[in-house]
């Protein structure tokens, strides 16, 4: 399940990084266009044979781009859309295709801008590193063209220096502001889940308050009635479920006796003691005062009987919660019915009674049953 979440959130994430892939691809080809016009309008100052080497070279590394991101190659590494390495490698393309402009290159210095654009989420000390890299770049090709004595017009040149380093500090501070902003969003969403996840536990608070019954931790009556109608409806032919009502014999007189706060700790006794004898599956419940009722999902007549019979008997030889209480003070009867297949709740419960009521007219501390008719 977790293996599979995971799987796809490594889909989406993948085809989210080559969809910005194809952006950078589709720029580079817009770049590519650029370069042949400048060829053709006779501003490109190199042999066209560079053009075409510049261009393959070009179309060469994207190619490899393309396959480390198809083949997922880019999921191994921290940053998996490969951010600085497409930067850096548009960098020296664009300072290359500019070296070959030589004076007009100053019209095309906001390519700069455009591939540093795609540096934009980088952490700020890393934006800086390529703006710096773009900024040098240029100057270097400026001081080349005075060294060589290319450079007919140094003032245009110091202008455009002075233009892309506005530029790029300007870039520089908008990162930074980029940068807090997400950091603050990201610190946002941590505190949302944070809530989310203390508004889940009151849920299940709350879920298991409106469950249980506060004495006994038992299940109450409503989420039993609840369980018990969603087992019914579950049960199929040829299967059956065991539903009794268990009741505390002459527990009033546990109370006169001995006070209430004894009559609530043997209510207790009874639930730990009916916890132990019973399995996970099993649903016991509080149906109220000193009643409670089970229900045993996939069981048979005989099987059922025996673990009301094992109940019944734990409970009696219980230690009683109060010194002076003797043994043999606590005992329970039990009323058993079967559920089947369209079986009503409320019938089965009556039956259950039924048999509950005979098990206290014959002498209590026993079970009685009340077998319904399967085709009644
Ligand atoms: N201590 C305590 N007593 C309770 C609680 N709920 C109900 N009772 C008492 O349980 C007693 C039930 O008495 P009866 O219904 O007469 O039943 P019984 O004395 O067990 O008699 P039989 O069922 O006929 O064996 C009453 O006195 C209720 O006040 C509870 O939460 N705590």
């Amino acid at each position: 399940m977790r293996a599979s979440r995971d799987e796809s959130e490594q889909q989406a994430l993948q085809l989210l990084v080559t969809k910005r892939f194809g952006m950078a691809a589709a720029t580079y080809g817009l770049a590519l266009l650029l370069t042949w016009i400048t060829v053709a309008a006779g501003f490109y100052q190199a042999p066209v044979e560079t053009a075409i080497a510049g261009s393959v070279m070009i179309a060469a590394s994207q190619l490899i781009f393309f396959w480390v991101f198809y083949r997922g190659h880019n999921l191994r590494f921290r940053d998996p859309s490969l951010t600085e390495p497409q930067v850096l490698v548009a960098l020296v393309w664009l300072t290359f295709f500019l070296f070959n402009l030589g004076d007009n290159r100053g019209s095309l210095l906001v390519l700069y801008v455009l591939v540093l654009m795609f540096a934009v989420f980088l952490p700020p000390k890393n934006f800086l590193r390529y703006a710096v890299l773009a900024l040098f770049s240029f100057v270097g090709m400026v001081f080349f063209d005075a060294q060589m004595g290319y450079l007919n017009d140094p003032q245009t040149a110091l202008l455009q220096t002075g233009v892309l380093l506005v530029t790029l500090v300007w870039m520089c501070l908008f990162v930074g502001y980029v940068y807090r902003l997400r950091q603050r969003m990201r610190q946002r969403r941590f505190a949302l889940q944070a809530h989310q996840e203390t508004l889940r536990g009151m849920m299940r608070q709350l879920e298991d308050l409106a469950s249980t019954d506060e004495l006994t931790g038992l299940y109450n009556r409503r989420h039993f009635l609840r369980k018990a109608e969603s087992e019914l409806s579950r049960l199929r032919a040829g299967h059956q479920s065991g539903l009794a009502l268990i009741d505390l014999d002459y527990f009033k007189r546990i109370n006169d006796l001995h006070g209430h706060a004894v009559g609530d700790r043997v209510l207790q006794t009874f639930a730990s003691v009916a916890r132990s004898c019973l399995r996970d599956d099993d649903i016991l419940a509080r149906y109220g005062g000193e009643e409670f009722v089970l229900l045993l999902p996939n069981t048979d007549a005989e099987q059922f009987r025996a673990c009301c019979e094992r109940l019944r008997e734990a409970f009696a030889n219980a230690q009683p919660p109060e010194g002076n209480m003797q043994a043999g003070h606590l005992s329970l009867s039990v009323g058993l019915t079967l559920l089947h297949e369209g079986d009503d709740l409320d019938e089965s419960l009556q039956r259950a009674d039924d048999a509950l009521y005979r098990a206290k007219g014959n002498g209590r501390n026993r079970c009685e049953t009340s077998w319904a008719p399967v085709n009644a």
